[in-house]
């Protein structure tokens, strides 16, 4: 099944900077474990903000909740998830 995610990522200030640092380093191994496991084959930078547009494939709503929910970053996220179904003209 496929997933339009959208992540929109908010640090609060009251985070200090060398513990940002830690968990984008530990963001950064995460998603590509996620992108080496083929369940992330899309992921792109919305330009000018600190957020990105994903496609996901996975088996089940579930497993997409527990692959988000395992980013370090996902308790400074907000997510928009859209799931992706056939249409019918496309060739
Ligand atoms: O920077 C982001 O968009 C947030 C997050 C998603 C992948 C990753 O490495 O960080």
């Amino acid at each position: 099944m496929l997933y339009h995610v959208s992540m929109h990522i908010s640090i609060p200030d009251s985070v200090a900077p060398a513990r940002v640092e830690e968990i984008k380093a530990a963001e950064k191994e995460r998603a590509a474990e996620i992108q080496r496991a083929g369940k992330w084959p899309h992921l792109w930078r919305v330009t000018g903000q600190y957020a990105n547009i994903s496609i996901f494939n996975v088996e089940s709503h579930d497993e997409l909740h527990a692959l988000l929910s395992s980013l370090p970053l996902f308790p400074f996220m907000s997510v928009t998830v859209t799931p992706l179904a056939q249409h019918p003209s496309a060739i």
